[in-house]
């Protein structure tokens, strides 16, 4: 089976093209591979396949074999991909995924013809159980929370939850590099508040416009990044007054950008995306 490995702001998978290699069961593969030491290690893997109402599908696995409904960074690998391996010519994609059809932006350079920046509109925030209607993408205890303290091991969080097609549970705090995020983040994933685990995010404000971050992301642990993540850790931030709705979000692999388009309610990831290498196995 043949492979490439890609990241975006360090947040690495391995993807899988299925107009040429045959996948039996993801989730198994997607542990097997992503295992960083006996493995080929990824925070999961990315499955390419074609799709009847968008121009290409993109299904994605975390590294623990669970599937994830929405990945903003793959979503971005993939759209590079797509154009520079040839599958297609257009700079506006459509990407069918499992929270829906996701529009991609490529901006290319013209000299070197390759992709320099990917844009997903991630669709819309979603902030209550009432607003998900029947689209669902996600189950939580309550209706909605906006910075919800909780409590537990003798410390208070203020969460705020934001769907972006996958759930967020998004914290602010002071200094997030020295959080025991390996001790705290899976006792938050696994709150009994979110029936289908949720992923965590622990957000610094550097100014208005700029905030930082570090992630513990359901099936994976920590990452280097999330898109998605950073999309709610704006939304978030913007809603109980932390950011502004365009802000720069830092994490341990780079840097991306978020606009919150408070007009459409859509949300707008932008970054670069990279090869690593090609492997067969
Ligand atoms: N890293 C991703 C999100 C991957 C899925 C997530 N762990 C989940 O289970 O929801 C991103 O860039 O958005």
């Amino acid at each position: 089976m043949r492979f490439e490995k890609m990241h975006a702001a360090g947040n690495d998978y391995i993807y899988i093209n299925l107009f040429e290699e045959k996948v039996e069961n993801p989730g198994e593969l997607s542990i097997r591979l992503s295992e960083r030491h006996f493995g080929v290690g990824s925070d999961g893997i990315v499955l390419i396949g074609p799709s009847v109402q968008a121009d290409y599908s993109m299904l994605m696995y975390n590294a623990d074999g669970s599937e994830g409904l929405m990945c903003g960074n793959a979503a971005r690998c993939v759209g590079k991909y797509l154009y520079e391996r040839g599958m297609t010519s257009k700079n506006e994609i459509s990407l069918s995924t499992k929270s829906g059809i996701k529009h991609l932006s490529l901006k290319i350079n013209n000299s070197t013809n390759k992709v320099e920046l990917i844009q997903v509109n991630m669709g819309k925030a979603i902030l209550s159980a009432k607003d998900a209607g029947a689209k669902g993408y996600f189950q939580l205890a309550l209706n909605e929370m906006i910075d919800y303290p909780i409590q537990f091991d003798e410390q208070k969080y203020r969460i705020t939850f934001v769907s972006m097609g996958n759930p967020h549970a998004v914290i602010f705090l002071h200094n997030i590099e020295s959080l025991e995020i390996e001790k705290i983040g899976p006792k938050i994933e696994h709150l009994n508040l979110f029936p289908d685990r949720t992923n965590v995010e622990f957000v610094e404000v550097v100014d208005s416009k700029h905030i930082k971050m570090r992630v513990w992301e359901r099936g994976s642990g920590e990452t280097f990044a999330c898109g998605s993540g950073a999309c709610a850790a704006v939304v978030a931030g913007n809603i109980i007054g932390k950011c502004k709705s365009k802000a720069k979000v830092n994490m341990r692999g780079g840097q991306l950008e978020v606009l919150w388009d408070k007009a459409s309610k859509e949300v707008y990831l932008t970054g670069d995306a990279h090869f690593v290498y090609k492997g067969e196995i």
